[in-house]
């Protein structure tokens, strides 16, 4: 019975996972590359300390760039890397107010002319560019949608690009699971609602891409987290519970990250030391 209910979904996720993997990689790259004959530079890239992605984006046409996520430690090679590109960084967009680790917008403000950050307006940031549910953003020929998906803090964005299928969701949907609810406004209930409105409710193929990674990966689908997210597949009210269970330590850095995120990652000397000194413990 449930074979029969979910066949449709099954179907379309053995054509994008069971097929062997030289004809998903190609098929995928054809979509990211040349959907609507719209090209699009995209790479992903980690901060291994804190198991971060930032995405570079660029419009191969105009080379009109965005970074989504950076950090502040790897300002540098995202400086260096954007530069060998040729590619001009418009926009800094951060998903939300990280706990975690400090956004590199405000380095990149330093470093680069015209750059500027953007962040929700709910999340009560510091930033030169506020979104709202709804908002588009330019870069070339590159549209982005943003949609709100409050839930693991109040201010978070899913960044959508429609041309390519593709949607930055942060830390509201991690690959197989999802982001946690208990600080900064976090409200389980939201995250679930949010998940299933503004992310399931995206086309199947789309691919979704984290703010984190714990596990090895890198990319999912809408398809695959409909069926293979453990939380997500919960019913609302389990779901709840099970994040209520969850007990997961505070991220070691969230005392001085969320104040600096506050402040588009200013951070001051002191407050730099002592994250040094809590990462190095
Ligand atoms: N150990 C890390 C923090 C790990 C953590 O809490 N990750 C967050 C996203 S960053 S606030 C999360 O939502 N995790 C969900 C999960 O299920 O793991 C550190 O000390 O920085």
């Amino acid at each position: 019975m449930l074979k029969h209910k979910l066949f449709p979904q099954l179907k379309l996720l053995c054509n994008q996972i069971g097929r062997p993997t030289q004809r998903l990689s190609q098929k995928s790259l054809v979509r990211q590359v040349h959907s609507n004959g719209n090209k699009l530079i995209f790479r992903q890239m980690f901060h291994n300390e804190t198991y971060t992605f930032t995405y570079l984006l660029g419009c191969p046409v105009t080379k009109e760039a965005v970074i989504i996520d950076p950090v502040n430690d790897t300002v540098d090679r995202d400086v260096k890397y954007s530069t060998e590109m040729d590619l001009n960084l418009l926009y800094g967009l951060n998903t939300h107010v990280h706990a975690d680790h400090v956004t590199g917008t405000g380095k990149l403000k330093e470093r680069l002319p015209n750059f500027q950050s953007v962040i929700s307006k709910v999340s009560g940031a510091k930033a030169d560019k506020f979104v709202e549910h709804g908002d588009t953003l330019k870069f070339g020929k590159q549209v982005i949608e943003c949609r709100a998906t409050p839930g693991h803090t109040a201010g978070c964005m899913t960044y959508v690009l429609p041309d390519h299928a593709m949607a930055f969701t942060g830390d509201t949907l991690l690959i197989r699971a999802c982001g946690r609810t208990d600080f900064q406004q976090g409200n389980s209930e939201k995250l679930y609602d949010s998940v299933h409105n503004q992310i399931f409710t995206l086309p199947e193929h789309y691919q979704l891409y984290p703010g984190h990674d714990y596990m090895g990966f890198s990319v999912t689908t809408v398809a695959e987290e409909k069926i293979l997210n453990p939380r997500l597949t919960l019913s609302k009210e389990k779901f709840v519970q099970f994040m209520k269970d969850l007990n997961l330590a505070y991220p070691k850095l969230i005392d001085i990250s969320v104040p600096a995120n506050l402040k588009c990652g200013e951070i001051s000397r002191q407050a730099m030391l002592g994250s040094e000194e809590i990462l190095n413990k």
